[in-house]
C-alpha cells in the first residue's frame, strides 16, 4: 500500500509536520493549502523540503466552489484555478483536489458540471497536471461519490478523475459496492478517515471528530476492500480533521496514522486476498497475563511486599542474577524488581514504585513480536546474562514494557530457567485468588486512541464502547480492550483533569501507567474472610451504598448485609452478577481489586464513583487536596 497523509491531520508548523510524516514512514503527503499559506517560504521551498525527506507530494488541496458557477463567477473560478496550477508546478505536485461546490451561487446539473471539468482538464493537461473531484457529504448539489463519478465520467477527460474519501461516503451510508465498478485508472486518489458514531451535523462531525482507520466506528475496512476490488494501486491518504490531533504530539499522531494504514492493509489482504499490504503474522492470540513486574527499591519494596502478602501471595522464587523476587498465587505471578541496574531501576527513578512491565502469554511469542514490529511497535532490548532468557519486548503505555512469552518455547519456563525456587517461611496461606481479571491503565486522554490502536492491531482483541466514569472531581473516559475468552482484559482510563484520581496518578507518577490490578476469585466471600484474617484492610464503602443497591437490584437483605460486612461492591448485567472488593491505595493512587464474575461481562462502571470517592477519602491526608473531593 502506498501511504500518504494530509498535513491538516497534524499539529505544528509545516516543516515539523513534514519531518514527522517522513519519520513515521509515509511515502507521500497532501499539502493542505492553509499549511502552505501560513508557511514563510516559497512553494519551491516546500517542494524541496518534502523531496529531501523522501516524500512525494501526492496532492494539493482543496480547491473549492468550482463547478456549476454562472458567469461572471465562472470565468473567475478558472482564473483562480490557473493560479493554483502555478503553485502546484512550483511545489512539484501534479494533482489538485476539487471538492464539490457548496456555494449558494452554484447552479446544479450534471452536464454543466461535467463541461466545467472537461475544460479544467484541458487547462490542466497543458501543464501536465491532473484534477481530482471529491463529493463533500454536504455539497450543495453533489454530495455522493456516485454523482461525482457520473460527472467525471461525462467530463470524459484523461486528466480528470475521481477522489474517494471514506468519511464522505460512509457518513452518508452510501452503498460502497458502487465503488467496485469504477475503473481503477479513474480513481485518482483515495482518502481515508474513520470517525466515532455520533449523531450530529455532517460538516461539524467531519471537521472535528474524524480519526484514524480503526479508531472509530465506520466500516473503513469494507470501504477499502471495495476500492481494492477495482485493482486500484495508488495512494491511500489519511485526511483527518480532529481537534485533539491538531493539538497533540505531531510525531505520535503521525505514527498512529502509519500504524492504522498498515493494520488496515493487513485486514484487507486477509479478507479479500488482495495483496495491498505486506504479509505478517495474524493478530496474536493472548492466553493470559503471564506476570506483572513492579520496579521499586529495597526500602519501598517493604510496603509493597507486605501488601502482596496480605493479599495471600507467597514468595516462590528469586532471580538467579538480578534482585527480582517472584510472588505467586493461583496462576497469578508478580515480580518485584529492586535491582539497582537496568531499565527497571531507571523506571523506578522516574516514576517511583510502579508496575512498569507486563508479560503477555501468547500462542507464539516470536510471531507476536514480528507482528508488533511490522505495526511500528518500538522494540526494547537490554543485556541478559548468558543462559538466561531474553523475552521479545516492546514499549507499552507510559514507556513501560510488554514482554511476549509463550508455552511452546523455553520462554514460558522462565520461573525455572531464570529463577531459583525458594520456600516462603511466613506461613502465608492463599486467599483463593486465581488469575488476573484485568489490568487497568491510566493514560493521558490524548493517548487513549494511540493505545487502543496499538492493542487492537497487534493482539486478537476488540474494543467496547467508551463509557464515562464519574469521579467526584470530573469525568474520566474509560475504554476496554478485551478478547473473547476474557484471557486479556485491559481497561484504559483517560483524563485531562488532574483533580480526578486518574489525573492525580498521571501527574504524580510522571505519566501514564498501570494504576490497578484486578484478580479473580470464585468465591468473593471466602476470599474476603481469608484476607481479613491475614490483616488485609479493604477499602471502606459507605453504608448508604448498600441501602441503594438493595433497592436498585432488589437484593435479599441477608446478601446486602454480607456485602456490607465485607465492603464488597455489587453490579449486575444481563449475563449475571459481579462482586468487587478493593484494597486501599498505595503510593500515588495504585490499588488492587478482587472480583468475582458470575457470568457478568462488564467492569462495574456504575460503582466507580463510590469506589473513587472512598479511595480519595483514604488518600486525602497526604494525597489529593481536600477540595478535590
Ligand atoms: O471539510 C472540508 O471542507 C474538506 C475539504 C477537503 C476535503 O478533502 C475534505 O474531505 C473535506
Ligand atoms: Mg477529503
Amino acid at each position: 500500500m502506498k501511504t500518504s497523509i494530509a498535513t491538516v491531520t497534524l499539529s505544528g508548523e509545516l516543516p515539523d509536520k513534514l519531518e514527522a510524516i517522513a519519520r513515521a514512514g509515509f511515502d507521500g503527503v497532501e499539502i493542505f493549502e492553509n499549511d502552505f499559506l501560513a508557511f514563510d517560504g516559497s512553494p519551491a521551498d516546500v517542494g524541496r523540503m518534502a523531496g529531501d525527506l523522501g516524500l512525494k507530494i501526492t496532492l494539493f488541496q482543496p480547491f473549492r466552489d468550482f463547478e456549476g458557477m454562472p458567469d461572471p463567477l465562472r470565468s473567475r473560478t478558472f482564473d483562480r484555478a490557473e493560479r493554483k496550477f502555478d503553485v502546484m508546478q512550483e511545489l512539484g505536485t501534479d494533482m489538485v483536489l476539487v471538492c464539490s461546490n457548496v456555494s449558494q451561487a452554484a447552479l446544479g446539473g450534471i452536464d454543466r458540471a461535467a463541461a466545467d471539468f472537461h475544460e479544467l482538464g484541458e487547462r490542466a493537461a497543458r501543464r501536465g497536471l491532473k484534477v481530482g473531484y471529491e463529493a463533500l457529504a454536504w455539497g450543495r448539489y453533489v454530495n455522493d461519490h456516485r454523482d461525482a463519478w457520473e460527472i467525471v465520467r461525462r467530463a470524459d477527460h484523461p486528466n480528470v478523475g475521481l477522489i474517494l474519501d471514506s468519511f464522505h461516503s460512509l457518513s452518508r451510508k452510501i452503498d460502497i459496492n458502487s465503488i467496485r465498478s469504477i475503473p481503477k485508472e479513474k480513481i485518482f486518489i483515495v482518502q481515508l478517515a474513520d470517525a466515532p458514531l455520533i449523531d450530529m451535523d455532517l460538516l461539524y462531525w467531519s471537521r472535528h471528530f474524524r480519526n484514524m482507520p480503526g479508531e472509530g466506528d465506520l466500516p473503513v475496512t469494507a470501504f477499502t476492500e471495495a476500492v481494492a476490488s477495482t485493482g486500484y494501486d495508488g495512494y491511500f491518504s489519511l485526511e483527518i480533521f480532529n481537534d485533539q490531533f491538531r493539538g497533540g504530539s505531531t510525531r505520535a499522531i503521525a505514527a498512529d496514522g502509519h500504524r492504522s494504514l498498515i493494520y488496515l492493509a493487513d485486514q484487507v489482504r486477509r479478507n479479500v486476498h488482495t495483496p495491498i499490504g505486506a504479509a505478517m503474522p495474524e493478530r496474536a492470540v493472548v492466553k493470559g497475563v503471564g506476570f506483572v513486574e513492579f520496579a521499586t527499591d529495597m526500602d519501598e519494596s517493604v510496603e509493597l511486599v507486605s501488601l502482596l502478602r496480605a493479599l495471600g501471595f507467597r514468595k516462590t522464587a528469586i532471580h538467579r542474577s538480578k534482585k527480582v523476587t517472584l510472588f505467586e498465587q493461583g496462576s497469578i505471578r508478580i515480580l518485584v524488581n529492586t535491582d539497582p541496574l537496568g531499565f527497571a531501576s531507571a523506571a523506578y527513578a522516574v516514576h517511583g514504585t510502579f508496575a512498569y512491565a507486563i508479560a503477555l502469554n501468547v500462542e507464539d511469542a516470536a510471531k507476536a513480536y514480528q507482528r508488533a514490529l511490522a505495526l511500528d511497535a518500538e522494540p526494547f532490548r537490554q543485556p541478559v546474562v548468558d543462559g538466561e532468557l531474553e523475552f521479545p519486548t516492546v514499549r507499552g503505555v507510559g514507556g513501560g514494557l510488554i514482554y511476549l512469552i509463550d508455552d511452546t518455547s523455553p520462554l514460558g519456563r522462565f520461573p525455572e530457567i531464570d529463577f531459583e525456587a525458594v520456600s516462603d517461611e511466613t506461613g502465608i496461606v492463599g486467599a483463593g485468588l486465581l488469575q488476573f481479571d484485568h489490568v487497568a491503565q491510566t493514560v493521558a486522554y490524548d493517548e487513549m486512541l494511540t493505545w487502543l490502536l496499538f492493542y487492537t492491531s497487534i493482539f486478537e482483541t476488540r474494543k467496547t464502547p467508551m463509557v464515562d466514569i464519574i469521579d467526584p472531581s470530573g469525568i474520566v473516559r474509560s475504554q476496554v480492550v478485551e478478547n473473547e475468552p476474557g484471557t486479556l482484559r485491559i481497561t484504559m482510563n483517560g483524563t485531562e483533569n488532574r483533580r480526578t484520581l486518574a489525573g492525580h496518578f498521571i501527574a504524580e507518577k510522571f505519566g501514564s501507567g498501570i494504576q490497578h490490578l484486578a484478580f479473580s476469585t470464585d468465591d468473593i466471600f471466602v476470599t474476603a474472610r481469608s484476607l481479613r484474617s491475614q490483616g488485609f484492610k479493604p477499602l471502606h464503602i459507605s453504608p448508604n451504598y448498600y441501602d441503594d443497591i438493595e433497592a436498585r437490584f432488589g437484593l435479599e437483605p441477608d446478601l446486602t448485609e454480607r456485602l456490607k460486612a465485607e465492603n464488597i461492591l455489587y453490579d449486575r448485567d444481563e449475563h449475571g452478577d459481579y462482586f468487587q472488593l478493593y484494597s486501599g491505595t498505595y503510593g500515588e493512587g495504585f490499588f488492587f481489586e478482587i472480583v468475582e464474575r458470575r457470568g457478568y461481562r462488564g467492569y462495574g462502571a456504575p460503582n466507580a464513583i463510590f469506589r473513587i470517592a472512598a479511595l480519595k477519602k483514604q488518600m486525602r491526608p497526604e494525597g489529593i487536596p481536600k477540595d478535590a473531593v
